[in-house]
């Protein structure tokens, strides 16, 4: 296991328990799919009443970057496109999954999709990572 993994003072805005400012993502793992969830609250807002997109952003690449994470692949996003298919309402909860999608030479091609409540996608993204020595 990695030493980041380890040292319980690690501050990652996503997914600290100890960071103050922090989004304190849990995940789980059932298959081929690592799982988060997160309620927006006000402050998470960018349009009244709609989550920034910027933080919807940031789950997204965390939950990919868990997925590799927890296979003892740390690896850094080199690339990242997300796609904002619907808003999500502040207070509405969010269950996001990510899955590997490919493993090119050194390039993990990643997906994960934020969904609504109803099922319906908020949002898709995509991302390249690569290996990184910690
Ligand atoms: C417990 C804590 C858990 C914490 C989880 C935190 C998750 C957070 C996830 C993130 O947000 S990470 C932060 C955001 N990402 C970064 O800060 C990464 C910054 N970029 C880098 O550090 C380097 O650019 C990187 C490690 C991604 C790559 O540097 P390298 O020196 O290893 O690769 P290099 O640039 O030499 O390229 C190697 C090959 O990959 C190719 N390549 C690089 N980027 C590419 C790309 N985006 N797409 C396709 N190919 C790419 C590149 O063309 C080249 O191809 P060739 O070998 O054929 O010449």
């Amino acid at each position: 296991m990695s030493k980041l993994l380890k040292d319980s003072n690690h501050m990652c805005f996503a997914c600290s328990p100890k960071n103050p400012i922090g989004l304190k993502l849990v995940f789980e793992h059932e298959g081929d799919i690592c799982r988060a969830s997160f309620i927006a609250g006000p402050e998470h807002q960018g349009w009244n009443g709609v989550m920034h997109g910027g933080l919807l952003t940031t789950i997204l690449d965390e939950v990919m970057a868990q997925w590799l994470w927890s296979r003892e692949l740390s690896a850094m996003t080199a690339e990242m496109t997300t796609r904002f298919v619907n808003p999500v309402p502040i207070g509405a909860k969010l269950t996001i999954e990510s899955r590997l999608v490919a493993n090119k030479r050194r390039l993990f091609l990643m997906e994960a999709d934020a969904l609504l409540p109803d099922g319906s996608v908020a949002a898709k993204a995509t991302a390249k990572f690569m290996p990184v020595k910690v």
